[in-house]
């Protein structure tokens, strides 16, 4: 079986509260206040430039030219294609000077932790703790398309899902998912078991994302 799905399943009790998490349900509905998500694009956008940085290590640890290739990609995936949808909303919502704005708390400590373990580790090390970004948002968005697709439909923000929930976004996870699987061939089941714990924290610093970006105070 595919590691990575080993690793899904290991934290699969935290990806199925993404899908509940009243962020994600008001997303759906169209009842998110609007401010939350202003907050949400802002520390996403913050996060992204930032989280591209975590690639960048890879590349420098990357042991082949095919290797850097996949990471170079993700890394302009970020920057370019993910960074898009995020800098139209912030054009929407007028907000000016976003790189000024400071990291809260919860998406620095995601940040610092995914970078702790990028420069402690190796590729393998380094996929864990960014698969949980990338692929949660794929599971999310389908699971939320295949539960409530008239809501989905006719939300404000059905943008967002549907950029997650397409096939062509499964199907570049499932590229991703196949190039860390061939990371994860060779190595025993020791390091294996510490990779599906690193998986496991970064799931939770997702969840952690979605709380900070729904609760009530700035
Ligand atoms: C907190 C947070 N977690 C995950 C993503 C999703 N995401 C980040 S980069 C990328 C493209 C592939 O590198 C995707 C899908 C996000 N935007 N913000």
């Amino acid at each position: 079986m595919s590691f990575v799905k080993e690793m899904i399943g290991h934290s699969m009790d935290l990806w199925e509260g993404y899908v509940s998490h009243p962020f994600l349900q008001e997303l759906t509905s169209g009842a998110l206040p609007q401010e939350k998500l202003k907050r949400y694009i802002v520390q996403d956008s913050l996060y992204l430039r930032e989280y591209a940085r975590i690639f960048a290590v890879g590349l420098l640890k990357a042991p082949s030219m095919q290797d850097m290739a996949h990471l170079s990609s993700l890394i302009s995936g970020t920057v370019q294609g993910e960074y898009l949808t995020r800098d139209r909303y912030l054009r929407e919502f007028g907000v000016k000077d976003w790189e000024a704005e400071s990291l809260l708390p919860e998406n620095q400590a995601y940040l610092d932790y995914m970078m702790g373990e990028a420069q402690r580790g190796e590729l393998p090390e380094i996929f864990a703790a960014v698969l949980p970004c990338m692929l949660s948002y794929c599971y999310i968005g389908r699971e939320l398309m295949r539960r409530y697709p008239e809501q989905v439909a006719a939300s404000p923000y059905a943008d967002l899902i549907q950029d997650y929930g397409s096939d062509s976004y499964y199907e570049l996870c499932r590229s991703d998912a196949a190039y860390a699987d061939t990371l994860y061939g060779p190595l025993s089941l020791e390091r294996k078991a510490h990779l599906k714990e690193i998986f496991r924290t970064a799931s939770d610093y997702e969840m952690k994302f979605w709380d900070m970006s729904y609760r009530e105070e700035m």
